[in-house]
Formats: C-alpha cells, sequence, structure tokens
C-alpha cells in the first residue's frame, strides 16, 4: 500500500476520476430517475480537479451548474477484479469532492444518448479536499456529507443511503477497469443536488473531518 505521504499527492500521482452517478435513493427519487439495478459508472478528466483557493467556472454556454457532493475513495494500490471482501486492502485514503455537473449539457446528451464528457469533464469541474488518512474515516457506510449555498443548507446525508456500497462500486469497477494508485473514486451524490450561480460560495463538509470552500465566478 502507498503511504499517506505518497498518497497525499493524489491528484498529480492517480490517472483516473471514476464516477458512480444515481448512487443515493433519495437523489434518484427527487429526480424521478428510476433505481438502477448496476452502477452507472463514467470518468471525470483528471484536468478537472481544482483545490480551495481556486474558483469554479461556469462552462462556456452552460445555463444551469449543479453542485454534488461526494466521498472520494483514494486507490492507495493498483487493482483489478478486486472481491467485495478484499476491497478495504485497496483504500488508500479519501477525499471530498464536489461533482460539478452542467446540468443542462447532461439533460440535451441525455435525451439524445450522448455521453456525459463534457457536463461532467469540463475544466474545475472537479473541486477537491486534500487527502484524507484511511483511519480518520471509522465507518464509510455511514458518515455524514454536507453542502451549503452561501450558509444555506442544501444537502445532508449520509453515505447509508447510497445504493450499491463501497465495496460493490470498486469490486464492480475493478472488475471492468484497472484501478491504480491515487486513482479517484467518487461515489455519488445524496438528495438536495441543485443550480449555483455566480458569486456564489459552495461550502461543504465530511462529519467534522474535513470541509471545503469553493467560489463560483462566470468565465
Ligand atoms: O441522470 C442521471 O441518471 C444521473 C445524473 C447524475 O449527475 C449522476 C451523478 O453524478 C450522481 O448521482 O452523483
Ligand atoms: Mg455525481
Amino acid at each position: 500500500m502507498a503511504s499517506d505521504d505518497r498518497l497525499r499527492n493524489f491528484r498529480s500521482l492517480g490517472k483516473k476520476i471514476m464516477a458512480v452517478g444515481r448512487n443515493y435513493r433519495a437523489l434518484a427519487a427527487e429526480q424521478g430517475n428510476p433505481i438502477p439495478e448496476k452502477p452507472i459508472v463514467f470518468m471525470k478528466p483528471t484536468t478537472s480537479y481544482i483545490t480551495e483557493g481556486q474558483s469554479i467556472k461556469i462552462p462556456l454556454g452552460c445555463k444551469t451548474l449543479f453542485f454534488e457532493v461526494e466521498l472520494g475513495v483514494i486507490i492507495g494500490r493498483r487493482c483489478s477484479k478486486v472481491q467485495e471482501q478484499e476491497v478495504d486492502d485497496y483504500i488508500g485514503g479519501y477525499c471530498l469532492v464536489l461533482d460539478m455537473t452542467a446540468q443542462d449539457f447532461q439533460r440535451g446528451a441525455k435525451a439524445k444518448g450522448h455521453p456525459w464528457c463534457l457536463s461532467k469533464g469540463f475544466d474545475t469541474a472537479c473541486p477537491v479536499s486534500d487527502f484524507i488518512p484511511k483511519e480518520k474515516v471509522k465507518n464509510y457506510s455511514d458518515i455524514e456529507l454536507w453542502l451549503k449555498v452561501n450558509g444555506l443548507i442544501k444537502q445532508k446525508s449520509s453515505t447509508s443511503d447510497m445504493i450499491f456500497s463501497f465495496p460493490q462500486v470498486i469490486s464492480y469497477i475493478s472488475s471492468y477497469i484497472t484501478l491504480e494508485e491515487g486513482d479517484v473514486i467518487i461515489t455519488g451524490s445524496p438528495a438536495g443536488a441543485g443550480p449555483v450561480e455566480p458569486g456564489e460560495i459552495i461550502e461543504a463538509g465530511l462529519a467534522d473531518i474535513m470541509n471545503i470552500k469553493f467560489p463560483v465566478i462566470a468565465q
């Protein structure tokens, strides 16, 4: 397993940001989507990472930019076809992530059966916290995530509302795609995902372990 010192650098160490969509019952219900039978998997490029001190930039032509707070799992060592009961051996740590989504682009793409790449992968679409050491998250199956816009609470939920558990998600993805040291898997957004405007400030947190804050600006 990579050391915490190496994984602190996960944003440049990892090659992929894998993401699971529609993984919380309440969000699926809120958005009128059926519960998926298997995890819905997509990718965001690592060029979409930003860290605190940088701003979320609304992509060109986007009219509805949505926030989604998510718990990210950082892979500690290369793995493929991992059994669910072995998944914990490959978790190197965690991070708190905003899966920023150009919702109007995504809606248009979904209607035509086109990919979500631009709607989820534009520059600044993945604001991320610092590395969270593995031992700080005692129970990844029941930990609180919250998000505020301009101080008002918009999302507050527990990972216990996930449809597919961390072991199911990581095992499933690794049966098709080799996961490498520093890769991040973002595990889906709870209910309450919604729009943000230029000038607004997004704050999010993982229980009392990590807080992040990002301003939203126009191009
Ligand atoms: O329309 C859908 O099925 C899903 C939309 C999303 O943006 C999925 C996520 O990124 C999520 O649920 O976290
Ligand atoms: Mg998401």
